[in-house]
């Protein structure tokens, strides 16, 4: 489902970093652990595609992310794979509704407002559906952020420290609730983490 092979990536000349080759099969679920600065966001940023590698490939089904360009490449993004970010950068001047409608349109499909509510109803927050970012809470924020990943049924899930900012309950529903639905629609899952609440949590588990 998605293969890495002798990524390296450089923010500048003096530091290159080096990651493990990674082979992540369907609907398997990883943990990416590290220290702080050990490169995790980096080689999520790269494995979605945000960053491209200065070497090294990556495949994900049978695509080689690194040959498609802008508009191929925001399209198979959008289709493929779910972003969780460590904040959740919604567009702050429109719904939680129409936010998600435009995750659906970004990938080039049609907003699905069937699909947006029923998702919303399995987070607990489709009360929210008409609310701006800004008035949600943080837990609800993540969860509608968790939400937005899933809505294009993308196979492929990625999530940047989606617990830190939780207390103990709300990271407790927050890992079950992405558990559950990467399960439920078959996605392949990689949590990035420092959160020592997670760290036995999935046994498949890459170390940086
Ligand atoms: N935009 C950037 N420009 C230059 N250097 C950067 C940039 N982003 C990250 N770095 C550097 O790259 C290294 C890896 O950073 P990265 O954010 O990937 O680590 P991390 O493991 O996710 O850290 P944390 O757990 O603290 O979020 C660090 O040394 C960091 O200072």
């Amino acid at each position: 489902m998605l293969q890495t092979k002798q990524l390296q990536f450089s923010y500048n000349r003096n530091q290159v970093m080096n990651f493990p080759d990674i082979s992540l099969q369907k609907g398997e679920h990883w943990l990416l652990l590290g220290q702080s600065g050990s490169g995790k966001t980096t080689l999520l940023h790269l494995l979605g595609g945000l960053l491209s590698p200065t070497n090294g490939s990556i495949v994900i089904g049978d695509t080689e992310v690194g040959q498609l360009r802008s508009a191929a490449l925001d399209r198979f993004r959008g289709k493929n794979i779910g972003i969780v970010f460590q904040k959740s950068h919604f567009v702050r001047a429109l719904t939680i509704g129409e936010n998600l409608a435009l995750a659906q349109q970004l990938a080039g499909l049609k907003p699905d407002r069937e699909r947006i509510l029923a998702l919303l109803e399995r987070l607990n927050i489709a009360d929210k559906f008409r609310l701006k970012p800004d008035r949600l809470s943080t837990g609800e924020q993540q969860r509608a952020a968790i939400a937005r990943a899933l809505v294009n049924h993308a196979p492929i899930i990625l999530a940047d420290e989606p617990t830190s900012a939780l207390d103990d309950h709300n990271a407790q529903e927050v890992i079950n609730l992405l558990e559950e639905q990467a399960r439920a629609q078959a996605s392949t899952l990689l949590v990035v983490t420092h959160d020592k609440r997670l760290k036995d949590r999935f046994p498949n588990q890459i170390g940086l």
